[in-house]
């Protein structure tokens, strides 16, 4: 450039900065002044220096391409895309990343010098701080898809090139590079420039939403379009779903156009059916018939979309609507020592059956699966029996609990260490659990305890299938299939940073919620089931009667199933003749049972007279029943005062209370019913 354009570039420059913009000068873009400001102000750049964008030894450009090997897989189909529609119109095509590196880059090798002078080249850093306005640099700080246009290039030297460029954004919303095509001959005219904006934006939206898709290749994905006629080719938006239902992340036009549902709080973390009109069972049900685009609305703003839900990889090898529908479930109680079923683990909750049918599509697939749900809700015992139903059942599964064992064992406890890694180490090393569990089924129990420092690691192994022992250097292949476990809401630890957001994706292929004992619909058919396990081992046989039973149900069980068990152990072993009543239940089930009725009045014992007698019933039954007695004779009357007298002094145990009267339980109830006796707790 010859040096009296170079200082008229300059000179416009400054008095555009400075406010004092010649009146015959066309108005210059806001983003771009607020750049030159930034280039003068902030980096203190001279625009008249000549010095040459700096160019990356091929030795310094691996360590900026090694760590994005994902990125620039993904996106280099994309750029040879974007290049095949320019390269004739003399552009080349820039790959940069989040650095402004170019990693990757096409052109017409004929004009190789040509781009290797001017920077558009590979290796090439187009950073605001170092070049001032330009394309890459001004588009990476703006967080926008721009043209800079010859002049607008805040170095002379770079004057007379066209740089049209888009950032390329993660799914968690950060910038992960920028695609651009530039060239050093172009028309003066800026608008000339439209359509190669518009070229790299599209391009820029192809990579996203590829990465996205690969991102949560093991999940769901709604895609949505506002056009039914463009639902099934291209989706605007993209949200991933877990296997419970959550939003694990949108991308960002999905973020952009259904901010009104959120109030500005994000999606991830949603349940599908708050955010739309259907929610993630009716979703899959719809999807797993039919593969149509299925309209859908969401909750607030009434906005109408096209949907279509896209498997997780590993069960889309099979259409959903192909899996045959589940055989019949035989349901029988496992005896003593024997494995629990799958089906049997469901019992005959509508939740849990469900899962159950989702759990046998996956569980073949290699796709991890987590496990929710509160302490002693049987997680253990469906990682296992999921293992038993699966093609690893005769190979190991292997349960380690995160947080059992000390953080500083942890590690040799999974990886496993060479002899002699460390003082102590055994003399011939240790297999660690995941080699263990090699071709079976390694189950991490309270996976939110894995140290932060080993996530790393677990998540090397899950990527690249191998794990490198303490101590050794060559890697091991492993073939597993991992099931987790937890009780803590893993996304909020993902949220504060406590857990590791790609680990936690890799964990959460699809995952399951075990809900806990006071939520499931089948709790009297458990209870009993419980109840015969426990006393097939061991203890004699027995039954519950109908008021323990009812306390049972209505508990809370905060220890869940475990702590049933141990319930119904205690019972069993102080039950007499194998009735469990309430007396035989511990302490801590009753007296949290009904806070209400504990603070009732003692039931008043009875006068010990046969005959009937008024002032013996001091609860207030009878005066409600005044009408029934009076129709009763006197036979009828000394046996209702029999049967009441005896459930006074067994405190309405009925399963005592027919022993004193000899009679059935059966009898029992008709006689109650005959009479018109309602214990307390039912009036
Ligand atoms: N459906 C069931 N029928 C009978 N017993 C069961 C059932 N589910 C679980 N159990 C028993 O309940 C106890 C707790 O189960 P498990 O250890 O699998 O729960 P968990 O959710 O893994 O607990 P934690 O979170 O505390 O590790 C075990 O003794 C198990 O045998």
């Amino acid at each position: 450039m010859p040096d009296r354009a170079i200082n008229r570039h300059v000179q416009r420059i400054f008095s555009c900065v400075s406010g004092n913009r010649d009146k015959d000068d066309p108005a210059v873009e806001i983003p771009i002044v607020t750049s030159w400001e930034r280039s003068l102000q902030h980096y203190g750049i001279d625009p008249s220096e000549p010095n040459p964008v700096r160019v990356l030894t091929e030795g310094e450009l691996k360590g900026y391409t090694q760590p994005i090997e994902r990125f620039l897989r993904i996106a280099k189909v994309a750029v040879h895309h974007l290049h095949r529609q320019v390269s004739d119109l003399g552009y080349s095509t820039l790959l940069c990343d989040a650095n402004g590196v170019t990693v990757d880059w096409r052109g017409d090798e004929r004009y190789i010098r040509q781009w290797k002078d001017t920077g558009l080249f590979l290796g090439a850093v187009w950073d605001e701080q170092r070049e001032g306005t330009c394309g890459v640099g001004t588009a990476m700080i703006e967080q926008v898809a721009l043209t800079v246009h010859k002049g607008e290039h805040f170095r002379a030297k770079n004057a007379n090139l066209t740089c049209s460029c888009a950032p390329i954004v993660s799914p968690s919303g950060k910038t992960m590079g920028l695609i651009d095509v530039s060239a050093f001959h172009s028309p003066d005219s800026k608008e000339s420039q439209h359509l190669a904006l518009q070229l790299v934006i599209q391009s820029a939206r192809m990579i996203e939403s590829a990465y996205f898709l690969s991102q949560f290749e093991d999940q769901w994905v709604l895609r949505l379009s506002f056009e039914r006629e463009l639902a099934e080719v291209s989706s605007e938006c993209l949200i991933a779903i877990g296997g419970d239902g959550k939003i694990l992340a949108a991308d960002r036009v999905a973020c952009r156009s259904l901010a009104g549902e959120t109030g500005g709080g994000g999606l991830a973390g949603r349940l599908i059916g708050e955010v739309f009109d259907i929610d993630f069972e009716k979703l899959l049900d719809i999807f797993s018939r039919s593969s149509m685009v299925l309209p859908i609305r969401t909750q607030k703003m009434g906005l109408r979309m096209f949907g279509s839900l896209r498997c997780p990889q590993a069960i889309s090898v099979k259409p959903v609507a192909a899996v045959e529908a589940p055989a019949p479930r035989k349901r029988k109680v496992p005896a003593p020592g024997e494995a629990l079923t799958l089906d049997y683990l469901a019992g005959e909750d509508h939740k849990l059956l469900e899962s159950v049918e989702r759990i046998k599509r996956v569980m073949n697939k290699p796709i991890p699966i987590l496990l929710n749900g509160e302490t002693g809700t049987g997680k253990e015992m469906f990682a296992q029996a999921i293992h038993n139903a699966s093609r690893r059942a005769d190979r190991p599964f292997v349960a380690v609990n995160c947080a059992a064992i000390p953080e500083s064992l942890i590690e040799s406890e999974l990886f496993g260490y060479k002899e002699g890694a460390f003082t102590g180490a055994r003399s011939k090393g240790m297999r660690g659990k995941i080699l263990q569990s090699d071709g079976g089924t390694l189950f991490l129990d309270e996976i939110g305890d894995m140290p932060a420092s080993l996530q790393p690691r677990l998540l090397r192994v899950l990527a690249e299938r191998e794990v490198t022992p303490l101590g050794g250097e060559t890697p091991i292949p492993v073939d597993l299939h991992v099931i987790c476990a937890t009780h803590r809401n893993i996304l909020d630890m993902v949220a504060s940073g406590d857990f590791r957001e790609d680990l936690y994706y890799r964990l959460n292929g699809v995952s399951f919620e075990l809900p806990s004992l006071r939520e499931r619909s089948d709790i009297e058919r458990l209870i009993d089931d419980v109840l015969t396990i426990e006393a097939g081992s061991g203890n004699e046989q027995a039954v519950i009667d109908d008021e323990a039973m009812r306390v049972l149900a209505d508990f809370s069980w905060p220890g869940n199933i475990r702590q049933l068990r141990n319930a119904l152990r205690y019972a069993l072993a102080v039950c007499d003749k194998g009735i469990i009543t309430c007396a035989d239940l511990p302490v801590d089930v009753t007296g949290a049972t009904d806070p209400a009725a504990r603070a009732k009045p003692a039931i008043p014992r009875p006068a010990p007279a046969a005959l009937p007698d008024r002032s013996c019933e001091a609860d207030d039954e009878d005066d409600d029943n005044d009408g029934i007695l009076a129709e009763l004779n006197a036979m009828e009357q000394a046996e209702r005062q029999v049967i009441l007298d005896a459930l006074h002094k067994h405190k309405w145990q009925v399963s005592r209370a027919v022993r004193d009267v000899g009679i059935s339980r059966a009898t029992m109830y008709r006689k109650m019913e005959k009479y018109a006796i309602v214990p307390p707790n039912k009036r």
